[in-house]
């Protein structure tokens, strides 16, 4: 099967009036933090990078990429974009290309990255054909890139300063590379922000015109609330053109980018469309696999009425089902939860009492139980408060970092657990 890679409206400017593009959120992590970027989401109404409405599972993607398809046939690509990155979820996001390219073997597919992490997934990527990638590379210069990025971590260890400056460029430069080297089309973005990197792009473009990018992006920054660059103003386009004619003596440029949310859907600039926007929100209230009947939500509990027990500790699990009229939780039953002590055979067990629940919801959970559950398809959500207003939550695909345990927040006041959006 041949892909027609000019049918691609971000790469190719004489398609974007043709063919759509679809962005699945299925990464909500970020392994660095820009000074310029929220992944605020469960957002209809703005339109910027980085937010989105909800977060789907790779298996709630492909079932709303299958009803967005039918009701806007005129997409030639997927493309994963966030809201955070997508090799700081690197299992979602291969899992969702891997689904994507076996149900759609002619699809262009397409990722958007910061480039930390995505060398160990270059290979399967080509395999998996995905024909672009887009790196976000700011600065070629560490010192510059020092007043960019406010942490960076990499193999569990946490950088600032120049240090992460460094361990990023190092990690995109050599990402870049690689992908040139193995036939991937690479978009590289810049942020343009004023006074911090407006006289620096150049540099960039250069330098990546050398490793063979193949097109560039002078991407306008866009001032965003809470962030450390909120009091920065957007530069002039006079500005961004000024940049555009000393970059496009490296490489060709792409100008008309929309500034995309992380749930794009569509011909590039125009607005999400309220009906696939529906489907988006009725893909994020399935179960994490679609096709499976999971009804229920498990809860740990002492009382009962609060999530104040670790996995460890449960001698039962709550169940609640949702009432489909009044749309109000109730407790059908409580199930003995398997006896301590068996390693990983006990949260096989666990997996297998809770086999018709579509979530879990705890005070605390060690990293192997997760595994095990979510691998059985049971979504793990470590949280503080009351059961029915996060069993409502889940029923309803609402973001729910308000419930977060604050033990798992992180320096983005976001977590790495659930659905929470965190900084991996
Ligand atoms: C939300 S990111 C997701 C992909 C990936 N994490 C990355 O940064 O490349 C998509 C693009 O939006 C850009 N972006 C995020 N916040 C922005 C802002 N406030 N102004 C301009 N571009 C922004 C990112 O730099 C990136 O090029
Ligand atoms: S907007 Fe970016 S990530 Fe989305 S399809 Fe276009 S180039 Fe790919
Ligand atoms: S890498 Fe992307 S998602 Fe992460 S903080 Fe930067 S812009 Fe946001």
């Amino acid at each position: 099967m041949t892909i027609s890679i000019e049918k691609h409206p971000c790469f190719n400017d004489a398609s974007r009036h043709t063919f759509g593009r679809i962005h699945l959120p299925v990464a909500p992590k970020c392994n660095i933090q820009c000074n310029y970027c929220n992944r605020k989401f469960d957002c209809l109404n703005e339109n910027r990078p980085g937010v989105t409405s909800k977060v789907l599972s790779p298996h709630q993607a492909l079932h709303y990429l299958d009803k967005a398809i039918e009701l806007s046939p005129n997409i030639s690509v997927v493309g994963i974009a966030g809201p955070g990155d997508p090799f700081a979820n690197p299992e979602e996001t291969m899992e969702t290309l891997r689904l994507v390219r076996e149900k759609y073997p002619d699809m262009l597919l397409c990722v958007a990255t910061n480039g930390l992490n995505v060398m160990p997934y270059i290979e399967e990527l080509a395999q998996l054909q995905v024909s672009h990638v887009t790196l976000t590379i700011n600065a070629v210069d560490p010192e510059i890139g020092s007043e960019i990025y406010a942490w960076v971590r990499h193999r569990k260890k946490m950088y600032r300063d120049t240090n992460a400056a460094k361990i990023l460029l190092e990690s995109q430069l050599a990402a870049l590379k690689k992908l040139k080297e193995i036939g991937v089309t690479a978009k590289v973005n810049a942020i343009v922000i004023p006074g911090v990197n407006d006289k620096h792009v150049a540099e960039v473009a250069k330098t990546v015109a050398e490793l063979g990018a193949d097109i560039f992006n002078c991407l306008p920054y866009y001032n965003t609330a809470e962030t450390v660059f909120e009091n920065i103003a957007e530069p002039h386009p006079e500005m961004v053109a000024s940049i555009q004619r000393e970059t496009e003596k490296f490489l060709p440029q792409m100008k008309h980018c929309a500034r995309c949310r992380a749930d794009a859907i569509g011909i590039i600039g125009q607005e999400n469309s309220d009906e696939i926007m529906k489907e988006l929100q009725e893909a994020s209230k399935m179960p994490r696999k679609p096709a499976e009947d999971r009804p229920y939500v498990a809860a740990t509990s002492m009382e009962g009425v609060l999530i104040n027990q670790h996995l460890g500790e449960a001698e039962r699990f709550l169940i609640y089902a949702l009432d489909k009229e009044t749309e109000r939780p109730f407790l059908v039953e409580s199930r003995p939860a398997p006896p301590a002590g068996s390693g990983t055979m006990r949260w096989e067990s666990v997996a297998a009492v809770l086999s018709d629940c579509r979530a879990l919801l705890v005070n605390g959970v060690g990293e192997s139980p997760k595994k095990v559950l979510v691998n059985n398809g049971i979504d793990v959500l470590t949280l503080d408060g009351v059961i029915e207003d996060a069993v409502i939550g889940i029923f309803s695909g609402r973001d729910m970092s308000n419930l977060i345990r604050i033990s798992k927040m992180h320096a983005c006041k976001t977590s790495c657990s659930g659905t929470g959006g965190g900084c991996g």
